[in-house]
């Protein structure tokens, strides 16, 4: 059976990757909307073009004029809500590739339209936490798209709830591990931007540099998968083909392995429960090849220490982690402050909030919440 599909960052790593897969496969997929900030409005309008879609959301206007002239027989929604009015129409999968907490809204009216939500915006959940949850009309509504939380959910298939001890999230250790702190604290964009093992967009490769990807991850299982953040350990393995693991309460532990390949968990999530045939290679058995694990340096990486933190003291606290590190890497990545002043920056920001109680907790505090963040994360960056 064909589903419709919803494709939010088309023009993003993650929204390429899917539409790769579902122009390969036009029995299964149908593309019903495309959606772009109007960074790239030739690559948007192309893909319009090639997947004949209906209906493209871009949240530039000046962008979208233009992608209304380039598509005269294509309904545009245009402005900063039109990315949520698309995920809100109702198609069978809304892929939310967008960066940024901004996709929260987003990710909300998908699941409120019903849609299957395969998320690969990480911010949304992290950001939104129980109003997520609140905004799905079904169980398991949110396939996860992520690398690590897709292994954990194939994982999860083999175990019951009751039977999970741990969650074990891998981590690549990003390009600066095995640094001293003072090498960290100095490192370039460039340097930041050069992840071993995966190619992604610039805002999660700096992520994965600084650790913070792993503290917004750590924060994602346990809102996912509902196990305590103290039960969610994270162990550094540099190869990235062991995507994460659950250990059981008899002391086994299933791994998902593949090669550091995101068609794989993005195709999983399009078709969930389905697998899509030949969506990525296999590991290869027939080269020598070896996979090592070690501890996080968590004196050089505080980030995932942070984000416990975080889970521990309110409800809108992750929501601060995300908006102050987004304005910080946002500075880091425009040359204006060093790699070093990313998590520091986080770190005071969030020792200054005063947090939602989950019972309390509302859209309106989440927002507030995250322009607080965003202005205190200025201020501190500014020498206050
Ligand atoms: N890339 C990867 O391999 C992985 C990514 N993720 C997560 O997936 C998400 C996307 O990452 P990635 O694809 O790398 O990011 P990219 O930077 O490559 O792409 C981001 C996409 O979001 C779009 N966008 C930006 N602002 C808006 C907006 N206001 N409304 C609608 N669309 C907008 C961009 O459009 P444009 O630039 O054209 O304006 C672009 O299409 C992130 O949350 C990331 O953490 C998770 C695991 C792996
Ligand atoms: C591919 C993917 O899921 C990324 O989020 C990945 O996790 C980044 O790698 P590290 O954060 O482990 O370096
Ligand atoms: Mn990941």
């Amino acid at each position: 059976m064909s589903r419709s599909v919803v494709v939010l960052g088309s023009t993003g790593s993650i929204g390429t990757q899917a539409l790769e897969i579902m122009a390969a496969r036009p029995e299964s997929f149908t593309v019903a909307g495309l959606s772009a900030g109007g960074a790239n409005v030739d690559l948007l309008v192309a893909q319009a073009r090639a997947h004949a879609v209906p209906v493209v959301a871009v949240a530039d206007p000046a962008a979208a004029a233009v992608v209304r002239e380039a598509l005269p027989g294509t309904r545009v929604l245009a402005g900063p809500d039109a990315a949520a009015e698309l995920a809100g129409s109702g198609a069978d999968v809304v892929l939310n590739g967008i960066t940024g907490s901004v996709g929260l809204l987003p990710t909300l009216a998908a699941l409120r339209a019903g849609s299957s939500l395969a998320l690969a915006n990480k911010e949304s959940l992290v950001v939104g936490g129980a109003l997520v949850h609140a905004a799905a009309v079904r169980p398991d509504q949110i396939v996860p798209v992520d690398s690590e939380h897709s292994a954990i959910a194939q994982a999860l298939r083999s175990g019951r709830d009751q039977e999970v001890r741990r969650l074990v999230l891998t981590a690549s250790g990003g390009p600066f591990r095995g640094w001293s702190a003072a090498e960290v604290r100095a490192a370039t964009p460039q340097q930041a931007l050069a992840h071993p093992t995966w190619s992604m967009g610039p805002v999660v490769t700096v992520n994965s540099a600084s650790l913070m990807n792993k503290g917004l991850e750590l924060i994602e299982a346990h809102l996912l998968f509902g196990v305590p953040a103290e039960r969610i350990a994270v162990v550094v393995h540099p190869q990235s083909v062991v995507h994460s693991m659950v250990e059981f309460v008899d002391g086994s532990t299933i791994a998902q392995a593949s090669p550091p390949d995101m068609r794989l968990p993005i195709a999983l999530g399009l078709a969930w429960p389905d697998r899509v045939p030949g969506a990525a290679l296999a590991c290869d058995w027939s080269a020598p090849t070896s996979w090592t694990f070690e501890p996080l340096a968590e004196d050089v990486f505080p980030a995932v220490g942070l984000a416990r933190a975080a889970v521990a003291a309110s409800a809108t606290h992750p929501a601060v982690y995300n908006a102050a590190n987004e304005e910080c890497v946002e500075a880091f990545l425009a040359g204006r402050i060093g790699f070093g002043q990313i998590v520091s920056t986080v770190d005071r920001v969030l020792s200054e909030h005063d947090g939602t109680p989950a019972d309390a907790l509302t859209l309106d505090a989440v927002l507030a919440a995250e322009s607080w963040a965003r202005a205190r994360a200025h201020e501190v960056l500014a020498g206050d």
